[in-house]
């Protein structure tokens, strides 16, 4: 049995824990308990039992400290350590497979720090790869009732959509609030998302963007969005009342993995054969080219005769590699809190390393190795 897997994915405060929470709960309740993973490393606490939890082997706080990184540096950098542990993850869920049915993954609440960084590519390609895995959107309802909102969220979800490549579900969460209505209607009818639009800017006050390029630029941006949504299901959930939970895990059994089976793994499996097909010629190509280099090949220059660069054919100084600093050590530093309200521990400079000198001495280190050693070993290798 193949694991399901669900990635929420959203805005920061649209619900993410707490639909996880939910549906965790909704889950046992049928006898299905899910495997739960949290890949969230700054949050405080876990409102549900997670199998696995970033937290464990990654301590936020200490990846800020040593790496002397911001909140989001260190969100990134907490993912790049736990993706390279990522092979375990997946194996541990493989053995699972017979015990679970579904797997839920729950990411930051900086939404960039997942979509955009590699680590979360990677993460999200490992599980892609192995399991049946579906992306689920979560939006804050009461939050996009405005046209403009929920066109610049469902734009962001469209870009989501075409980097994993992987089958959405657009959860309309907050429904205790805000039913979802307004959202299934703008997504089918697109006269009925114009007129909420008109409606709005006048509303607003708004009547300039009416005219011109903004008003040619939102029909078109919501054209684009009709597209879009065709290929989407949505659905419309309390966390709080457990409203639409039923009509979600329809959605994802019947509808979304047997999309990733029909056309997302298809797909994958094409493209991977085709990486494999380009790699390989690009060895042989490479393996040849340094046969020619070294006269070895019948046909190829004799050796002495390579007219291709190598890092010592570089003029020193003349394009070194090395990248100027601006000039900004006489930018005076302003605060807006007072010196008593700032964090402690800002960075001494005379224990600072000299970054020049560590680049220039690694720069002529790497000009010896390639010019002399490295190269003489490529050769007697390629000779025997
Ligand atoms: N009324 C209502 N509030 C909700 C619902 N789901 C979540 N909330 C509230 O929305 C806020 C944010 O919820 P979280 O689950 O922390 O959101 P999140 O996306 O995980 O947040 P970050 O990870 O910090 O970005 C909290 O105050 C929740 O109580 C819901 O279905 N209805």
């Amino acid at each position: 049995m193949a694991v399901k897997t669900v990635i929420c994915i959203g805005m920061a405060g649209s619900g993410k824990t707490t639909f996880v929470q939910r549906l965790n709960s909704h889950m046992r309740t049928k006898n299905s308990p899910p495997y739960v993973i949290n890949l969230d490393p700054a949050v405080l606490k876990v409102p549900y039992g997670a199998n696995i939890d970033i937290r464990d082997s990654i301590k936020y706080k200490k990846v800020m400290e040593n790496y002397n990184l911001g909140p989001n540096g260190a969100i990134v950098t907490s993912l790049n350590l736990f993706s390279t542990k990522i092979d375990q993850v997946i194996k541990l869920l493989e053995n699972k497979r017979d015990k679970f049915e579904h797997c839920i993954v729950d990411t930051p609440g900086q939404i960039e720090c997942f979509v955009w960084s590699a680590s979360g590519a990677i993460i999200t390609e490992s599980f892609a790869s192995t399991f049946p895995t579906v992306i689920a959107y979560i939006v804050d309802t009461p939050r996009n009732a405005s046209p403009t909102t929920f066109m610049s969220n469902m734009l962001y979800a469209c870009s989501i959509l075409y980097k994993t490549k992987l089958p959405m579900i657009l959860v309309f969460n907050k429904t205790d609030v805000c039913k979802a209505d307004f959202a299934k209607e703008w997504m089918s009818d697109f006269e009925a998302f114009q007129r909420a639009l008109r409606d709005d800017q006048e509303l607003n006050g708004n009547s300039g963007l009416g005219s011109g390029y903004m008003s040619s630029l939102i029909n078109s941006m919501s054209l684009m969005l009709e597209e879009f949504y065709s290929q989407l299901d949505m659905v419309g959930v309390s966390s709080f009342t457990g409203e639409g939970f039923d009509d979600f895990l329809e959605v994802v059994n019947n509808g979304k993995v047997q999309e990733y089976d029909q056309y997302y793994k298809a797909e994958r499996d094409r493209v991977l054969k085709l990486k494999e097909e380009k790699e390989k010629q690009r060895k042989e190509k490479s393996l040849d080219g340094l046969m020619k280099d070294l006269g070895i090949s019948d046909g190829g220059k004799k050796k002495g005769e390579a007219d291709a660069d190598v890092v010592s054919d570089v003029e020193e100084g003349e394009n070194d590699g090395l990248v100027l600093p601006d000039e900004f050590e006489d930018t005076e530093r302003e605060y807006t809190f007072s010196a008593s309200d700032r964090t402690q521990g800002e960075i001494n400079d005379q224990s600072a390393p000299d970054l020049q000198s560590a680049y220039q001495e690694a720069a002529d280190r790497l000009r010896k190795d390639v010019s002399s050693e490295t190269a003489e070993n490529i050769a007697k290798y390629v000779r025997q």
